[in-house]
């Protein structure tokens, strides 16, 4: 029962956080207790000032007192209570959305945040229908929640937003109140039977027609307003997707249309939330008629009881405010049973977010612990590597093996989607081959000669480390919305500010920097908005550099660089063979292949050809002069 497993853990992880604040919530629950127990007190005390018994002067004072002090100390129990379970849930809170954000940063794999980012989540149907009838409602419950087609980045944050206040509201204020409407119900119950037990059956015999009523009511309420959260979150996506490309819908001249689009969206919200509006009115409306009714019918049984002097007038005050508390607690403990429902929901929802449901290879082994010293490393190979992501079924990389060594440039070519991106994610330890294995090898000193290792670069070796001896520099460099220099340091947070500058001087970055108003102080904008496309790559360049790492990926680096950008890869070929730091480079450029000791050219995911840039332009029928006919004859 893999589903119930899950949910099981999802709860643990919710109560552990509990657990941390157990003296926070002991004291508010304490003093919740204290303020109930005030509450209980004060309609008896009101019912003896009613009745003539008490008119004597002395007894009058000495009951305002009691009310009195009853007052003071359900004050201050509330104070107290208020304080102690708030704090509480903010820490609680605080506490979910560190580890829920710690676990999305550490352990989920790329893939997953891949189809976040082109919202393409699957479901996968197959592994559904395996499953028992149980585990399918379980996970239908949560697929409900976590709809991974509709799930964006955006949308994570929100969950780290709404979720988490909702699972530590639940714990903490949620608890706390179905503690006080428990204890309004049961010593309601008992202050009401000891002034008059056949009131008390009268009054029994109303509830559960009032309590059905009020149920069914509710479900239905509930079953509409979960329709129009639904739609309320395809609105919200709509919105997103349009407006991150609302360059291509103004380039498409679309406005009006997704305007129109977002109105019908609008429409249909509109009538889930009259369907709402009405199940909510209804509901409301119902229940004041019966529970306005069932009160006149006990107040009326109650008055004959004071006629026949079965009751005083005290007792019949003290009665109705006993059977007020137990409606408002019998409504709250209702309320707050179905608050903690929906919190364990949120809670169950952000650990699968934060957390795979299943336990398989979604989860990033943490297992890795080797540490390797940069200045050893002497190569980096593939060893018949394949690879493909997990929806899909294509291999992308098929029993791909080549070799990088320092101090030698290899170019990389092919046609668009032959998986030369992906190529360079595989060997910087971002994605984990299927099969075959990425090495790295390491040179050590010894006193006879030099000791070559072999390790497995993403099983055996640290993720910190495989990022201190691969370096990339995307296709489509991301920046942050920081400054330049924070940029550019992201990869080397203690980079002094002199080595900055260095990266910055030979990704030729300099010149544009020093024309910005603050220079390597300007502030980029969000993904680099304020920078053209070409200052973003050749900063992506720089901010490789600054890692000082061994080896060397530039994906594309010149395809939005001017002719003073591309002397900048110029500038890096050279620097990098100075530097004795290998260098691979993905380009569709002739003349970034003649910078290359050796080229490789990928089709549909495998070697197809690999030597020489002379040798291969003499292969007429070869892959690269079908790729570059050009080449014949430079
Ligand atoms: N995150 C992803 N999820 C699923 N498929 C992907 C993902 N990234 C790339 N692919 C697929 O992998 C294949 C190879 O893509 P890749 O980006 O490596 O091509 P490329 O050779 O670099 O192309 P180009 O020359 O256009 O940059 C493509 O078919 C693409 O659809």
């Amino acid at each position: 029962m893999k589903g119930s497993n899950d949910y099981k853990k999802a709860e643990e992880w919710l109560w552990s956080e509990v657990m941390g604040q157990k003296l926070t919530l002991s004291v508010g629950a304490i003093a919740m207790m204290a303020s109930s127990y005030a509450n209980q007190a004060v309609p008896r005390l009101m019912g003896r000032l009613v009745d003539p018994k008490t008119d004597t002067k002395h007894q009058s004072n000495s009951l305002f007192s009691n009310i009195l002090a009853v007052g003071l100390l359900g004050g201050l129990a509330s104070f107290t209570r208020t304080v102690m379970l708030n704090s509480a849930k903010e820490f609680i809170a605080a506490n979910l959305r560190r580890e829920t954000f710690a676990s999305l940063m550490i352990h989920r794999k790329l893939d997953w945040f891949q189809a976040l980012q082109s919202c393409n989540g699957n479901s996968d149907e197959t592994t559904t229908s395996e499953k028992s009838n149980e585990d399918k409602e379980l996970q239908q419950n949560i697929d409900s929640m976590v709809n991974e087609k509709e799930l964006t980045p955006a949308g994570v944050a929100v969950f780290l937003r709404d979720d988490v206040e909702t699972a530590s509201h639940t714990v903490t204020i949620t608890l706390a109140n179905m503690l006080r409407s428990t204890s309004s119900c049961v010593f309601g119950t008992y202050h009401m039977l000891s002034l008059n037990p056949e009131l008390v059956c009268l009054a029994i015999l109303v509830a559960p027609v009032v309590g059905s009523i009020g149920f069914l009511s509710r479900k239905y309420l509930k079953r509409v307003q979960s329709s129009q959260q639904e739609a309320a979150l395809s609105a919200a996506a709509f919105v997103e997707d349009k407006l991150n490309h609302i360059m291509m819908v103004r380039l498409s001249n679309r406005e009006q249309d997704e305007v129109v689009n977002y109105g019908q969206i609008q429409d249909e919200n509109v009538q889930f939330g009259i369907k709402s509006a009405l199940a909510d009115g209804l509901s409301m409306g119902a229940m004041f008629c019966l529970s306005t009714s069932a009160l006149c019918g006990v107040l009326f049984a109650g008055g004959k009881a004071v006629e026949t002097k079965r009751m005083t007038h005290g007792d019949l005050l003290s009665f109705s405010t006993y059977s007020f508390m137990l409606a408002l607690g019998s409504a709250g403990l209702a309320r707050a049973v179905g608050e903690y429902m929906r919190g364990m929901r949120c809670a169950r929802r952000l650990y699968s977010v934060a957390y795979p449901l299943v336990e398989n290879e979604e989860v990033e082994m943490t297992a890795r612990c080797q540490s390797i010293d940069p200045q050893l490393v002497k190569s980096i190979s593939m060893e018949e590597v394949s690879f493909t992501f997990q929806s899909h079924d294509r291999l992308l990389l098929q029993d791909v093996s080549m070799v990088l060594q320092r101090g030698m440039v290899v170019a990389m070519t092919g046609q668009n989607g032959s998986g030369k991106s992906v190529l360079a994610m595989v060997l910087a330890g971002l994605y984990s081959p299927r099969n075959g294995r990425i090495v790295v090898e390491i040179v050590s000193p010894s006193e006879d000669e030099p000791v070559t290792t072999r390790y497995d670069f993403v099983n055996d070796i640290d993720r910190s480390h495989q990022a201190s001896l691969v370096q990339v520099v995307p296709q489509q460099p991301v920046l942050f919305n920081t400054s330049i220099i924070e940029n550019v340091r992201y990869s080397c947070p203690d980079a002094p500010s002199n080595k900055v500058s260095e990266a910055l001087k030979a990704a030729n970055c300099d010149t544009f920097v020093s024309m910005l108003d603050g220079g390597a102080e300007f502030n980029v904008g969000r993904n680099g908005s304020k920078l053209s496309g070409g200052q973003r790559q050749r900063l992506g360049l720089a901010r490789a550099l600054v890692a000082d790492a061994p080896f060397l990926v530039l994906d594309e680096p010149a395809s939005a660089l001017d002719s003073e950008g591309a002397t900048a890869v110029n500038d890096v070929v050279k620097a990098c063979r100075e530097q004795n730091r290998g260098l691979l480079i993905i380009s569709h450029r002739i003349n970034t292949l003649e910078l290359a000791d050796k080229v490789i050219v990928l089709k549909e995911g495998r070697i197809v050809q690999h030597g020489m840039l002379s040798d291969l332009k003499n292969e007429k029928e070869g892959e690269l002069v079908a790729l570059m006919p050009e080449l014949v004859g430079r």
